[in-house]
């Protein structure tokens, strides 16, 4: 099927039956194959599905929207620029500080926002191997949607906050639980926000290894300070309003509190009830137990979906 950048109605028409809901005014988010996503979004995949063909050296960052996708891009810029040349600076610097000038958005970009055309990041980011992306598209529409997907490494990020219900890559539970089963494959590395606050040195140390990576406990320790929330959110390219500004969205948006827990001071008695009965329910038996913490006090919890 022929493809443009922008994706046709024409290949998305088989979608005019599906169930569709207006999560924000005007976004209209499409019930396909297990999850709610953007119209736009379905586009998009099927041009990463004509038009990317991954190589096993690639690394893909998997995660659930608000789960900790920014902090897990700047440790993976830390750790794989120290040890190959995968980013180098506008000046062509491989050892420049690059989450110091860069929001660690703009270094990772996400697969399913990718055109693969003459101006993508892919091109201008990717100097050399390993690519790094990054998506927050489900484990299985992935496998069936990106030829080649099975033999990259990736890594997924979940748990700590969560956005539930009717919202973009969700249900929340579904999502997470894909990722979850595959997480003793050899070329899976799956962690959570809280192991990453709770043990950031032993995590990124588990991290490293899984990248092939080598680094001394200093090193190890300078990723750890550089990636930190404390150290991001006061740099200037996160602050900036006028630069600070990706598909939309001010990078200082990116930088909330950080802190596990906080979502529970969002949360009535009767949503947690709720919230509960929905874990038990999605993930009963798998070993998969959530630390409440929500980071959106506007979420709307759905029984059924
Ligand atoms: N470096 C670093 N260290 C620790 N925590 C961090 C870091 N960067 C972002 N955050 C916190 O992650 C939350 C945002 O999630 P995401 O980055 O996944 O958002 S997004 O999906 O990319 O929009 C959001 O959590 P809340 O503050 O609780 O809302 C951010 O504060």
């Amino acid at each position: 099927m022929a493809t443009n950048a922008q994706g046709s109605d024409e290949e998305t028409s088989f979608l005019n039956d599906s169930r569709k809901v207006e999560w924000r005014p005007g976004t209209i988010l499409v019930y396909w194959k297990g999850f709610w996503l953007m119209l736009d979004l379905i586009k998009s995949i099927m041009i990463v599905e004509n038009q990317f063909k991954p190589l096993p050296s690639d690394i893909l960052l998997a995660s659930y929207p608000k789960t900790g996708t920014t902090w897990l891009k700047a440790l993976a810029v830390s750790i794989i620029s120290h040890n190959s040349k995968a980013w180098i600076s506008p000046e062509g610097d491989a050892q420049a500080d690059l989450l110091q000038t860069h929001n660690p958005h703009e270094l990772i970009p996400f697969l399913e926002m990718e055109t693969f055309g003459e101006n993508s990041s892919q091109n201008i980011n990717k100097v050399l191997s390993p690519w790094v992306f990054s998506t927050h598209l489900p484990y299985s529409i992935l496998l069936e949607h990106v030829k080649n997907f099975g033999v990259v490494s990736f890594i997924f990020l979940a748990i700590q906050h969560m956005l539930l219900g009717i919202v973009p890559e969700g249900p929340f539970f579904d999502h997470v639980l894909e990722y979850w089963k595959e997480r003793e494959k050899k070329n899976v590395f799956f962690v959570t926000y809280e192991e990453l606050k709770e043990n950031p040195k032993e995590s990124v140390r588990s991290l490293v290894e899984f990248l092939r990576c080598s680094m001394t406990s200093e090193e190890i320790e300078q990723v750890v300070w550089k990636s930190s929330h404390e150290r991001l959110s006061k740099l200037d390219v996160n602050i900036d309003e006028v630069k600070g500004i990706w598909l939309g969205i001010p990078f200082n948006l990116y930088f909330r509190k950080g802190v596990v827990g906080d979502g529970k001071n969002q949360l009535t008695t009767e949503m947690m009830e709720r919230l509960e009965a929905l874990e038990n329910q999605r993930w009963e038996g798998s070993g998969l137990k959530l630390k409440l913490s929500i980071a959106n006090p506007n979420i709307k919890l759905m029984d059924k979906i």
